[in-house]
């Protein structure tokens, strides 16, 4: 992954944060609890942060942590069970579904289940301009032949169908329909983890090149650490639901504080090749995010935990939400 391009965070022209979340929260409610009763999976669990414009939050943590569940709810895919989301300032539940897709986009991990396989791919990138319903039909095919060269398609190429591309090629034409609109803000779900190794950088290459040139918001959610370090300019990391550690990304790769980010360092350094998730070194499995442990949600897997762990909720301090840091300011 060194061939990736490094996104230096730019300059901040205004103070009102591209995206704010306050107090988002977001349950499902189950079936399959002991006789049958309903459960209620708590995804997103009281997270608030701002992330201003130009700059590149990577959201990281173990699968099942509620990584995608908070991008779907950022898009507007998904409604908050309690809080909001701002963007750009503006309550994402007062913007009609226009006005969102101009603002903010979405690129999912799997090109291919994401682009419609009967469409030829000048259509699929056309899509979010021809929805807005009052694009003149010669500018769309301008803008849309525009983003392709931009992606690095040819026009011959937007003649074909998904299925006569490859992987890194349905990636980028899944780049060029988020962008058409030229939104402000792109939510980045695992873009590169179902590409080959050798395509992955180039893609960051991309999104790192277009951020610059679009002045972009991008948050890129990753199971893979390495990625994430080579694009974001903070990071949060999420563990059940709450991000545990937010700061700025060359701070928490050089010095991690909370317990369960040294972990997930850590794990990088450990690979398991092939098996696309890390295993945190922790032991065991991510608990049920039906059943969240009191006190600090990850004390049960903690190795420095102490008893008050068990029982104590911990407060943010210095962007690490860990009880042990409030006393010495060492985990
Ligand atoms: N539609 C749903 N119905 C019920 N539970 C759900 C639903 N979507 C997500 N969940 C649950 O919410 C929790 C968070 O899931 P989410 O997909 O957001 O995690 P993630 O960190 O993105 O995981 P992954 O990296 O595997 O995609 C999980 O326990 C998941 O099973």
């Amino acid at each position: 992954m060194s061939a990736a391009a490094t996104l230096a965070p730019i300059s901040v022209a205004t103070t009102t944060p591209a995206i704010e979340v306050r107090n988002l929260r977001r349950t499902f409610h189950v079936g399959g609890g002991l006789l049958g009763q309903d459960r209620e999976v708590v995804a997103v669990d009281d997270v608030s942060f701002a992330l201003p414009t130009g700059g590149v939050l990577g959201v990281v943590g173990e699968s099942g942590c509620g990584k995608s569940t908070l991008a779907r709810v950022i898009l507007g895919l998904l409604p908050p069970t309690a809080g909001e989301v701002l963007v750009e300032g503006q309550r994402l539940s007062a913007l009609d579904r226009r006005a969102r897709a101009r603002l903010i986009q979405p690129v999912f991990q799997d090109p291919f289940s994401s682009l419609n396989p009967r469409r030829r791919i000048r259509d699929i990138v056309a899509m979010p301009l021809v929805a807005q319903g009052d694009v003149p039909a010669r500018q769309v095919r301008d803008r849309v032949q525009e983003m392709l060269a931009r992606v690095g398609l040819s026009a011959e190429q937007g003649e074909r169908f998904p299925a006569q591309l490859s992987g890194g090629q349905r990636q980028r034409v899944a780049i060029a329909r988020a962008l058409v609109l030229r939104p402000r803000i792109v939510i980045c779900d695992e873009p590169t983890s179902a590409l080959d190794v050798s395509v992955q950088a180039q893609i960051l290459n991309l999104l790192a090149e277009l951020r610059r040139e679009l002045d972009l918001t991008l948050l890129f959610i990753s199971h893979n650490l390495a990625v994430v370090e080579h694009v974001a300019s903070e990071v949060a990391v999420m563990y059940l639901g709450r991000v545990v550690e937010r700061r700025e990304a060359e701070a928490l790769f050089r010095e991690p504080r909370h317990p369960y980010t040294k972990a997930l360092l850590a794990s990088v350094l450990t690979p398991e090749p092939g098996l696309g998730v890390p295993d945190v070194g922790l032991g065991d499995t991510l608990p049920d995010p039906a059943n969240i442990p009191p006190g600090c949600r990850f004390h049960p897997r903690c190795p420095v935990a102490e008893p008050r762990c068990a029982t104590e909720t911990p407060k943010s301090v210095d962007g690490a939400e860990c009880l042990l840091l409030e006393g010495s300011g060492r985990p």
